[in-house]
């Protein structure tokens, strides 16, 4: 009989074009060999050129989902992106309580999707709180990038000075680890995300690719790191495979649509 592979929760939107949310999270974890579950916080109306309509699922269902897929399935490792409200951050906490998932027991990575890439919300202005109060201390890893730093920290990264800076005022909101992804530094001819837990800075270096085809390289990103926190890598390791990921990803990307085209983690089933 085949042995089941390592099991990875995705708590996070549908995007209708396929391109990012959960069916970039699918995709990427399909890629990376782990079995993805899903406990589905949103539906949008999305497509290359943006997000035209969000309609949210329950909160109490959210929660619902994801104590169903951990106490049978089980999972090795989770990950949040689009949590849309304040409600539905309040609800998953206890169920992550409940089913061992963070706060120093199975890996949470807590990408804090705030709004589209063409910058539609995805995330209530009144649920920042609840991000940082709840989620926060609860996380293994939080992977902004630097939009949602400004928008949580206050801090406008300009710099890899900068960078640094904001790396230390998110770490003291409790995450064990925080990734400050340098996607959104435009003037920078790098993409150089800083990993940082509290006393070690680790860069992680990168091409930039001219491309307006990056749709979902958050979402993307943050999942093959958990494929390999579900694998039992390290943070540093994880983020490292993570990165070498979506760097291939993005080199791969395709257009699509009249708007900007998906990362595509194709590439690695080639061959
Ligand atoms: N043009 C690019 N070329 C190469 N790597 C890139 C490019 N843009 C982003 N990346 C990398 O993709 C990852 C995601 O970074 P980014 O800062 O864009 O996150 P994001 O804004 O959350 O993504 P999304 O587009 O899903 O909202 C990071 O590792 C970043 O360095
Ligand atoms: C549903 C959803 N989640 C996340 C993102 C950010 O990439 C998006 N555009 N849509």
């Amino acid at each position: 009989m085949t042995e089941a592979p390592p099991r990875v929760l995705t708590i996070a939107g549908s995007d209708s074009g396929g391109g990012a949310g959960i069916q970039a999270d699918l995709r990427t974890l399909f890629a990376c060999g782990v079995h993805g579950c899903v406990a589905l916080t949103a539906v949008t109306v999305q497509n290359s050129l943006g997000v035209t309509g969000v309609s949210e699922i329950p909160a109490d269902v959210v929660a619902a989902q994801i104590v169903s897929v951990a106490e049978d399935i089980g999972v090795q490792a989770a990950k949040t992106g689009m949590l849309a409200s304040a409600q539905i951050i309040e609800a998953i906490t206890p169920a992550l309580d409940r089913v061992g998932i963070g706060a120093g027991k199975t890996p949470l990575v807590v990408d804090p999707v705030s709004a589209s890439m063409h910058g539609n919300p995805l995330l209530a202005d009144n649920a920042l709180d609840a991000l940082r109060g709840l989620l926060f201390p609860r996380a293994t890893l939080v992977t902004p990038n630097l939009d949602e730093v400004r928008l949580i920290t206050g801090i406008a990264v300009k710099d890899r000075e900068d960078q640094r800076v904001a790396a230390k005022a998110l770490h003291a909101m409790g995450p064990e680890w925080v990734l400050v992804k340098g996607g959104h530094m435009w003037d920078d001819p790098e993409c150089l995300d800083l990993l940082y837990d509290g006393q070690e800075f680790i860069e992680l270096p990168g091409p930039r690719y001219d491309t307006e085809h990056t749709h979902g390289s958050g979402d993307t990103l943050a999942s093959s790191i958990s494929s390999a926190l579900a694998r039992g890598a390290s943070v540093p390791e994880a983020v490292r495979f993570g990165k070498e990921f979506i760097v291939r990803s993005v080199a791969t990307a395709y257009p699509l649509g009249a708007g900007s085209g998906p990362v595509s983690p194709f590439w690695r089933l080639d061959g």
